[in-house]
C-alpha cells in the first residue's frame, strides 16, 4: 500500500563516491558536486557602499542528466559575525550532450532566469536566455555568470548584473571552498 509518510526513496547524490552514478552527460560538471562555501565582496552603481558575504552552495543530482542547484547567502561584517539573510535562489542546470547547459534558477525576490551557457575544462558560464519578474520584483534585465573550478576544492564565481537601468555589469565576486563532511 502506497505510505505517504515513507522517505522519498531516490534521495540526491553529493558526490561520484554515491550512489546513485551521476549520469554520463554530467562529465563536464561532475566537479561541483557537493556543499561550497566561502565569502565574496558585491556591489552595484545604485546602493552604495560594497558589501562582503558569506555563501553556502550545493550541487547534486539523482542519476538523471540535471543538477539540483541550492545556494544561500548573508551579509558579514569585517569580522566575518553574520549580519542578516541576503540572497537565495535555487534551480536546475540541464546538461546537454554537447556540453551546452540550460539553468533555471528562481529567487525568493520575485525573480526568475532562463540562462544558457556552457560548460567545458572546469568553466561553466552562463547567460540570462530570459528573465521573469513577478509584478513587484526589482527591473533585472540580464545576469552573466561564470563558475571557474580553480582544483577540485576551490570554486571562484563571478556575476554580472543589468538591472535597474544600469548596464550590465559586475555585482558579485566570491571565493567558495568544498566543504568536506569527514
Ligand atoms: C550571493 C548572492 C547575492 C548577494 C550577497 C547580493 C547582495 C545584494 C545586496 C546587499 C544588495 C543591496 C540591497 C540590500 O541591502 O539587500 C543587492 C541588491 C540587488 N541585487 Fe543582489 N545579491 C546577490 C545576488 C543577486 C542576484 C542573483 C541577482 C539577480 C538575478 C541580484 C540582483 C540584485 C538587484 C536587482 C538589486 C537591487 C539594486 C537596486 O535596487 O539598486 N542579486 N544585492
Amino acid at each position: 500500500m502506497f505510505d505517504p509518510a515513507r522517505k522519498y526513496p531516490f534521495p540526491d547524490a553529493l558526490g561520484l563516491d554515491e550512489a546513485p552514478a551521476p549520469h554520463a552527460l554530467l562529465a563536464p560538471v561532475s566537479g561541483l558536486l557537493g556543499t561550497w562555501a566561502g565569502r565574496g565582496r558585491g556591489g552595484y552603481p545604485t546602493i552604495g557602499e560594497e558589501f562582503t558575504y558569506a555563501q553556502e552552495v550545493t550541487f547534486s543530482h539523482d542519476g538523471r542528466p540535471f543538477l539540483h542547484y541550492e545556494a544561500r547567502a548573508w551579509l558579514i561584517d569585517a569580522n566575518g559575525t553574520p549580519l542578516r539573510p541576503s540572497a537565495r535562489e535555487s534551480g536546475w542546470w540541464r546538461i546537454q550532450p554537447d556540453g551546452r547547459v540550460e539553468a533555471l534558477i528562481t529567487q525568493p525576490t520575485g525573480i526568475a532566469e532562463i540562462s544558457v551557457g556552457n560548460a567545458a575544462e572546469g568553466v561553466i558560464e552562463l547567460a540570462t536566455d530570459q528573465v521573469a519578474l513577478t509584478p513587484t520584483a526589482k527591473k533585472v534585465i540580464a545576469t552573466r555568470r561564470r563558475y571557474t573550478l580553480i582544483d577540485e576544492d576551490t570554486l571562484d564565481f563571478i556575476h554580472d548584473l543589468a538591472a535597474v537601468d544600469q548596464p550590465l555589469q559586475h555585482h558579485l565576486t566570491a571565493q567558495l571552498r568544498r566543504r568536506r563532511t569527514e
